[in-house]
């Protein structure tokens, strides 16, 4: 960018490294960078840019010679620059910009750079001109102007929330952005130190660093929470060289220039959600989501310049951060955008939506791509990684289930897109019904939008826990490559018992698994992208554009009334099934408790039985006894011995198997304390039983019916009666009876 050459806004792509924890992760880097092109490509999308840098693009390092010292250059000559930092949280803005001063470490930006390039440059023209120079640091938070230069908040401490302890002292004014009556846009009431030398430039980048609000998100633990504007004013008084014999005043052989270079760090552009913030933080979303509307903002804010330029009257927007940037980014400005990207796959939403805002600030045309290149690649890692047989086909079914159900959410998302695309309303039929058709397509784009979203965010869980296994299964291979046994923890012991082969096979099969996860998740990544750009689009024109009559607008709304309605007594019906599940619930874990009491009492008695029988069955009969010995064969036989009623393998729904169970469970009696075949019992006994335990066999039989009605939609209950089977069979079997029976068949 030569100086003087009429600009428009130059936009930089810089896409960092995956980072650790996208590693960790399983991440993959789903960016690719044509070489040699300013060209960026993430799925079937590719974008074009003035410079792209990272990955396979130009080296960072070229970034500030390329699209920065341009702007310095121009600052000497009165242009006032502006370098703009977007992206969403943790692409790479602060350590792009080089203003996270933190733990005393100086990082590598765009901003020591400047300040390196500009005092060079004073040093070879002091001698010619007298320099002035100023910094500000301002942060803006929640639409609050703050100073980061302010002497009397310097090194609070943070509170609480994570927010550093800076709010305006007490008597001091806050900030505030002013319109001079000639239009220019000050910041008033914030601090503008002189400063002489780089140091004392660096020094004050570092205090107001670190004052900056921070927070930890889920995806950035330093996340810088606002928006930063560091500020550097440049004076200069320029002596010239005029001869001149006459008594002109001297100030007449001197120019005056000044000129504004803002470095922007601003907030990240992310979703609320995906930060995984609360509390306080959660309010911040509402902030957050205004960074990405403050560049949208800023971005039409060059349009409207060049509106005014060509004399047409536009409002200013009303917005803090606005209004301050179209100060520079009007008239003798020029601006760099850097729109910071990550490559990880988990992030290929916000990806796009940085490069779609990054493309619309550039305003240029897409140059689409053959989406081929992307399915040939997919094939090609399927072909190079053969699905194995592996020892846990269930997880590569949790994948293939989840994968298939979120493509095919994503195609359905696809084609409702593609639907609205062409025709915005279907014209067949009348005029009512066409509308009604028209809004339910609207409304099933938004539940598909929610499901693929839905299934994103499982997608990422899964992969998650599949990355988690990868790297255990790694670090056991290295310790066992070493000789070093892996330390005793759970998935650890599993991984390390699993042979050389089997392990190797089953990093195999997670490496493939990542990989089609990762292609999942870009695909749905771009569908919800594509949404989300549709529905600004649309809600801009006006969703109700549609209806061009009262008469249509009473209809619908007639429609829309009663599908809710409907909507709701559905809601209703699903809250009542719910309800009863969980009352079930209830009653089973009451009932699980109930006979885990009665098993241990039973266990007890069984014991003081042994105790006081055991003499007695040791001894050879001798005659005296023979009825004892009698009425306890009695007793047992019927006893169900382990060979009889084997355990159950599986976890798996057998039709019947409660009934089954519940005729031939055995039922413990007070009376005698001993322990038959229900099938055996006299009626006076089952009445008895009937008494004490009627309301377990009441549940039992209700349970039956119960899982019948929902054997394959909720599993959890069916474990449960797994439990309460086991724990009563494991009763049956206890260890004193086994004792008992070769005795008795002596
Ligand atoms: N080019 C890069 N090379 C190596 N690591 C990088 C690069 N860019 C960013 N990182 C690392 O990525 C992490 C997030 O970066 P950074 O804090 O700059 O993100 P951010 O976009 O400013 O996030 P936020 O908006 O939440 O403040 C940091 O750990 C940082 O060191």
């Amino acid at each position: 960018m030569e100086a003087g050459e009429d600009c428009c806004v130059k936009v930089a792509v810089h896409v960092r490294p995956l980072i650790a924890d996208e590693k960790l992760q399983g991440c993959k880097d789903c960016v690719t960078v044509v070489p040699g092109k300013p060209q960026v490509q993430i799925g079937a999308h590719s974008f074009t840019f003035d410079h792209v840098y990272g990955s396979t693009g130009s080296p960072s390092s070229a970034m500030f010679e390329e699209c920065v010292a341009p702007l310095i250059d121009g600052l000497f000559q009165g242009y006032n620059a502006t370098v703009l930092a977007y992206g969403q949280t943790g692409s790479g803005k602060t350590y792009t910009m080089g203003t996270g001063f933190r733990d005393g470490c100086q990082q590598i930006g765009i901003i020591p750079q400047v300040m390196n390039a500009l005092f060079s440059k004073i040093g070879t023209l002091k001698h010619q001109i007298d320099f002035q120079l100023h910094v500000s640091f301002i942060e803006i938070l929640k639409e609050e102007v703050r100073d980061l230069l302010d002497p009397s908040s310097m090194g609070k401490p943070e509170t609480t929330n994570g927010h550093a302890g800076k709010m305006a002292s007490p008597g001091k004014p806050p900030i505030q952005i002013r319109e001079t009556s000639n239009g220019v846009i000050t910041l008033a009431g914030s601090t503008e130190v002189s400063v002489a030398t780089l140091k004392e430039m660096a020094a004050c980048l570092e205090q107001g660093s670190l004052s900056r609000a921070t927070g930890s998100t889920n995806m950035n633990n330093q996340s810088s929470r606002s928006h930063a504007i560091f500020t550097i004013t440049l004076e200069q008084m320029r002596k010239l060289n005029m001869p001149s014999d006459n008594c002109l005043n001297d100030t007449m052989n001197e120019e005056y220039l000044c000129a504004k270079l803002h470095l922007v760090d601003l907030a990240g552009s992310e979703r609320a959600k995906r930060t995984g913030s609360d509390g306080l933080r959660f309010k911040e979303g509402v902030h957050i989501n205004k960074g990405l509307l403050a560049l949208g903002n800023v971005i039409s804010a060059l349009g409207d310049e060049k509106k005014r330029k060509e004399g047409v009257h536009v409002p200013y927007r009303d917005s803090k951060l606005t209004r301050l940037l179209q100060d520079s980014l009007g008239g003798n400005s020029r601006t760099v955008m850097i729109a910071c990207i990550s490559p990880a796959d988990i992030n290929a939403e916000e990806t796009l939506n940085t490069l779609k805002y990054a493309n619309r600030a550039r305003n240029i045309q897409n140059k689409p791509v053959d989406g081929s290149t992307y399915i040939v690649k997919t094939d090609a890692v399927k072909r190079s990684l053969p699905m194995t047989e592996s020892e846990y086909p269930m997880s590569e079914t949790v994948l293939q289930r989840k994968t298939e159900e979120a493509a095919m959410a994503t195609k359905r998302l696809k084609e409702l897109l593609e639907a609205r695309k062409t025709s915005s309303r279907d014209t067949s039929g009348s005029n009512e019904k066409s509308l009604q058709r028209w809004l339910d397509h609207e409304l099933e784009v938004m539940v598909k939008e929610h499901e693929v979203r839905f299934e994103y965010e499982k997608q990422s869980e899964v992969r998650a826990a599949l990355a988690e296994e990868l790297a255990m299964l790694k670090q056991v291979n290295e310790f066992a490559a070493k000789g070093v046994s892996p330390p005793r923890k759970n998935g650890f012991a599993r991984a390390s018992s699993m042979s050389p082969n089997a392990r190797m096979s089953r990093i195999a099969s997670l490496e493939n698994m990542l990989s089609i996860s990762s292609n999942s998740l870009v695909a749905m990544a771009s569908q919800l992208s594509e949404a989300e750009e549709r529905e600004r689009a649309f809600s801009n024109r006006g969703r109700w554009n549609q209806l061009r009559s009262m008469g249509e607008a009473k209809n619908l709304l007639q429609y829309m009334f009663n599908s809710v309605a409907d909507a709701r007594c559905q809601l209703w019906e699903k809250d009542m099934e719910v309800r009863e599940m969980k009352d079930q619930i209830k009653e089973l874990v009451g009932l699980l408790r109930q006979s885990e009491m009665k098993r241990k009492e039973v266990e007890k008695e069984l014991k003081v039985r042994e105790q006081a029988v055991g003499p007695t069955l040791a001894t050879p009969p001798s005659g005296d006894s023979p009825n004892l010995s009698k009425q306890n064969a009695e007793d047992m036989k019927g006893a169900i011995s382990p060979a009889s009623m084997p355990v159950p393998k599986q976890l798996k729904y057998t039709p019947g198997i409660a009934n089954g169970w519940v005729r031939e469970s055995a039922a413990f009696l007070d009376q005698g304390r001993s322990m038959v075949p229900i099938g055996q019992l006299s009626m006076k006994k089952l009445a008895i039983l009937g008494q004490s335990s009627g309301k377990l066999w009441r549940w039992k039989r209700s349970h039956h019916q119960w899982l019948l009605q929902f054997k394959w939609k909720w599993q959890k209950p069916w474990r449960l009666s797994e439990l309460i089977r086991h724990s009563d069979e494991t009763m049956i079997r206890s260890k004193p009876r086994s004792q008992a029976l070769p005795r008795i068949r002596q």
